[in-house]
């Protein structure tokens, strides 16, 4: 029979008992038969041609033909074939393996041995080209019809590539068989490229016909390999069987029946267990070879999955499955294990490597799950495509159920028709994309709000020029009468859609999404649901495009709330931050799905940073040793270019005036800010209600806990008093840990400067301690809980009085002014005695009178039962007298200096931002 190449294993099936008993051999016993020229179509193209190649088709001549030639050990014998009638069900499992799986001969041969070993009573196998081979095919028309004699050089190239590999591969009479086939092939596609050369151009029969080769060697190839495997199995050359019909679109329909027909009548002629076929090739009703088009092969699999009813169709691929969005985009996506058809198809619509939505509807018809399988990782599940019905539960957070996966296109463009004039008047969509149509482009998605004052869709950006003239050409009178008011072109946009078979009738699905896209500060310029709410799609400007996919899909737990940080100023602070952030990692990631990515360090000379997260167990050294010269600009970029992290945060732990007039650049680029720099809140007015008005209106974050009180909620606290409608009277407090840990332990016994000089050694004082005993450190705290409340004050507005001795205001340096203080010893032992003789104690008190709107910092003597003479160590005490405490004022104390409770204020802001932006709480 014409397709038995090679040798069978004879079976003791009742097929292979039919054919046992005609060539006489047992069960077991290896038979071989003739190969035959696999381009049976050649003739039936060439037909009407003056070619010499024979003109009857092997088709027609498989039609007379009753008889099968075959051999036993290598002797021909013919072999009278019966029909055999074509068993349909679940004992069938359908594979398709892609062009990099039949790579190169190793590959064919794990490819057989896949095959092998699946246990399924039957198979039926569709194989794609050899990798690269069908480029290969149409580099060979295009040569031939731009009369480039390569061609000929570019043929030798493709045999001599299926020569080898069969090589490899075959051997004895298979391999004899192959390559006399191959030859037989290649001298026909040398004629017909001849004849493209000459008339410089092919059609697209011609052309299909040729590229199709690809798949014809590799099916014959892996038959083989089976075969020598002793499993009994036929190759089958689709374009004898898949019958389809071109439409309009560049597309195919398949011809189920008919291609029924011919398969039942294929089986009857060549009954196998395990049957090899062509992928991507086809025949129209007239026998005329065509292809099925892009992701062709993987339309073979389902169309013969669903004829043959069936129980899984397998696509075998070089990825582990479905991600749950690009993971070139998103560096966190993850492999579904299920989706169901709905939603591979709305994926795969959106942009998702996934299955042409075509390749979904014949199985789909017979609830026939489709499973993704890699190749190159055969541990892996894989994603199993099938009726909602039976989706696994996967026990997946909620959120990731409603929402499996996020989809993108790009380079699209949008186009607005606007004007009152469209108000109730029919037609006019209907004319809108009469128009669209009429220059052939495609709409990707349509919105239009009720008031029905404008419709929205997008295009390619390739073709949205030719749209929009076509569309002012149509509306011209309407555009002249101020009807349609415009014909807007937003170029540079992206589709985002999120795709989910849950999301129907689950409310707060799209409030989560637009939410996320508002906290990472994306602005949505158009948006469409359809009623089957299978996915939700908004379109956004194409830069913000891989950013918006990140996060919403990190929102939807998909992956973990991932932020990108940039820490600037490792001292004290800083340092002691990067220590806490690096023991508690773990934890976060683990119970809280908090994922925080030191991406880059600076000083104020040296810079490191990182693609992936700094390891924080070796920041100094690394920092010493692979640091750069310090730019910020250049640090802020890369720390928000991060390729798969959606959310960044600057923590400035610097005390510099200049890193914070940047503060406001970055929360509009989007960057959250987070700080214990009191400079940007205290500085000038302007800048502060710039910021602050900036950050209102955004969901880009700035916090800045720390600024007051260390650690302690002072700013959190007031924040709750004024939020929940509380007015505050007066907020009086001893502000400074230096100054508190000062006076708490002068008491005369040290002198003073050394007690100055265990405040800083402890770390609780400014770098530069005379902010602290100048009491600007303190003015600066005032200013930023009178602004908090309201009050409109620059620091010069607050008395302060200093305790800094006049002539070391002007010190060089910090250094300096540590070194001078002891000769202003006696001074300060001075004061201290008078206040001792009044019975009372010197405190350092700030004041935020909000009745008077105005603030007051200075020394001021308190009896010895006053609380604020109770304090030790670092302490901060601070009073809200409000109207709600009125009687009693509600008092925060605690130390409020020091690196370990300063940097805890600042990691406690981080995770506060954290949850804002979707971790759990
Ligand atoms: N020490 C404490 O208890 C508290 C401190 N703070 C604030 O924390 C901040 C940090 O204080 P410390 O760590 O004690 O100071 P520090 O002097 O130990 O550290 C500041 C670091 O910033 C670096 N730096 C300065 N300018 C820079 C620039 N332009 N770019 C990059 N790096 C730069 C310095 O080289 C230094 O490493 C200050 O704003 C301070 O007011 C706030 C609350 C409490
Ligand atoms: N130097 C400051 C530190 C906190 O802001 C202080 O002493 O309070
Ligand atoms: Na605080």
């Amino acid at each position: 029979m014409a397709s038995l190449c090679g040798s069978i294993q004879c079976r003791s099936s009742p097929k292979a008992v039919l054919l046992d008993a005609a060539v006489g051999c047992k069960p077991g016993k290896k038979i071989s038969a003739f190969p035959t020229p696999s381009s049976s179509i050649l003739p039936v193209l060439l037909r009407s041609s003056r070619s010499r190649v024979p003109v009857v088709s092997q088709l027609e001549r498989r039609e007379s033909l009753k008889t099968a030639r075959a051999s036993v050990a290598e002797v021909p014998v013919e072999v009278l074939l019966e029909d055999v009638e074509l068993p349909k069900g679940d004992m069938w499992s359908v594979h398709k393996f892609g062009g990099t799986c039949v790579g190169n001969s190793q590959r064919i041969k794990n490819v057989a041995n896949i095959v092998v070993k699946d246990d399924s009573e039957r198979k039926l196998v569709i194989v794609s080209a050899m990798s690269k081979v069908t480029d290969m095919m149409y580099d060979l028309i295009h040569k031939a019809q731009s009369r480039d004699d390569s061609y000929v050089l570019a043929l030798d190239n493709v045999l001599e590539k299926h020569r080898s590999t069969a090589l490899d591969l075959l051997e004895g009479s298979d391999l004899a068989s192959f390559l006399s086939s191959l030859d037989i092939d290649i001298n026909n596609l040398k004629a017909m490229l001849r004849a493209i050369y000459i008339a410089g151009h092919a059609t697209d029969s011609f052309t299909d016909f040729v590229v199709g080769h690809g798949e014809l060697w590799s099916a014959q190839m892996l038959s083989s390999v089976i075969r020598s495997c002793g499993v009994d199995c036929k190759w089958m050359d689709t374009r004898d069987v898949l019958i389809v019909n071109p439409t309009n679109s560049n597309q195919v329909d398949p011809d189920f029946s008919e291609t029924e027909k011919r398969l039942e009548k294929w089986y009857s002629q060549n009954p196998s267990r395990t049957i090899i076929a062509t992928g991507f090739i086809a025949s129209t009703p007239q026998n005329i070879p065509t292809t099925l088009k892009r992701d062709g092969s993987d339309f073979s699999a389902a169309i013969m999955g669903a004829l043959l009813r069936a129980h899984q169709v397998t696509i075998w691929t070089d990825v582990d499955g479905v991600y749950s969005a690009d993971p070139r985009k998103v560096g966190e996506a993850v492999i579904l294990k299920t989706l169901s058809y709905q939603e591979a198809w709305e994926m795969s619509y959106f942009g998702a490597n996934v299955l042409h939505p075509r390749t979904i509807i014949p199985v789909m018809r017979y609830n026939i799950p489709i499973q993704i399988r890699n190749i190159f990782n055969l541990s892996a599940p894989g994603t199993k495509i099938c009726h909602p019905s039976v989706l696994e539960d996967e026990n997946l957070p909620k959120l990731e159920s409603y929402v499996k996966g996020f989809a993108t296109i790009d380079n699209l463009a949008l186009v607005n028709v606007e004007g009152t004039g469209m108000v109730g008047v029919p037609g006019t969509a209907s004319a809108i994309f009469g128009a669209v149509k009429d220059v052939g482009a495609n709409v990707i998605m349509i919105s239009q709000a009720s008031s029905e004052h404008s419709v929205c869709f997008a295009v390619p950006e390739n073709e949205v020029k030719a749209v929009a003239e076509a569309l002012k050409a149509r509306f011209s009178n309407a555009l002249d009468a101020g009807r349609l008011s415009q014909v807007a072109v937003i170029p540079n946009c992206s589709i985002l859609a999120a795709v989910g078979q849950k999301m129907a009738s689950t409310p707060g699905v799209s409030a989560t999404l637009f939410n996320a896209l508002a906290k990472a500060n994306i602005n949505i310029r158009a948006i469409a649901q359809g009623c089957s709410e299978y996915n939700v799609t908004v379109v956004v400007k194409r830069e913000d495009c891989t950013r918006a996919l990140r996060a919403v899909h990190s929102r939807f737990y998909l992956s973990r709330t991932t932020i990108a940080m940039g820490i600037i100023g490792p001292g004290l602070i800083g340092s002691t931050l990067l220590e806490q952030l690096k023991d508690q990692a773990a934890v976060l990631k683990e119970e809280f799905n908090i994922d925080l990515r030191v991406m880059g360090i600076t000083g104020s000379r040296k810079m490191l940073l990182s693609g992936v997260g700094i390891d924080l167990s070796q920041w100094r050294e690394l920092l010493s040793e692979k640091g750069v010269v310090c730019d910020l600009e250049k640090f802020v970029q890369h720390v928000q270019g991060n390729d798969s992290i959606p959310n960044t945060v600057l923590v400035d732990c610097t005390a510099d005036s200049i890193v914070a007039s940047h503060y406001y650049d970055w929360l509009r680029k989007g960057i959250h800010v987070i700080t214990p720099n009191k400079k940007a809140n205290s500085g000038p007015l302007d800048q502060y209600l710039k910021l602050r008005a900036l950050q209102r209106q955004s969901y880009t974050h700035y916090f800045y806990e720390a600024t007051v009180g260390a650690g302690l909620p002072i700013i959190s606290t007031l924040r709750g008093l004024l939020e929940t409608g509380d007015k505050i009277l007066n907020v009086e407090g001893i502000f400074s840990g230096t100054l508190s840990y000062i006076f708490n332990n002068f008491s005369g016994k040290k002198p003073f400067s050394e007690v100055v000089a265990e405040a800083k050694e402890a770390g609780y004082t400014e770098p530069d301690p005379r902010d602290d005993l100048s009491g600007t450190d303190v003015a600066r705290k005032v200013i930023i809980l009178a602004r908090e409340c309201g009050m409109k004050l620059e620091l010069a507005n607050i008395p302060v009085e200093s305790l800094v001795p006049e002539p070391l205001r002007t010190s060089a340096s910090a250094a300096e002014f540590m070194e001078k203080l002891p000769r202003f010893d006696q001074e300060m032992t001075a004061k201290l005695q008078d206040a001792k003789n009044a019975g009372q104690v010197l405190r350092y008190v700030g004041v935020v009178d909000a009745a008077n709107r105005r603030g007051v910092v200075e020394v001021r003597k308190y009896d010895k039962d006053h609380p604020f003479a109770q304090l030790s160590g670092s302490d901060n005490i601070i009073a809200f007298t409000t109207t709600r405490y009125k009687d009693q004022p509600l008092i925060v104390r605690g130390p409020g200096a020091g690196a370990q409770v300063t940097a805890g204020g600042i990691f406690s802001d981080i995770l506060r931002l954290a949850s804002y932006l979707g971790a759990p709480s």
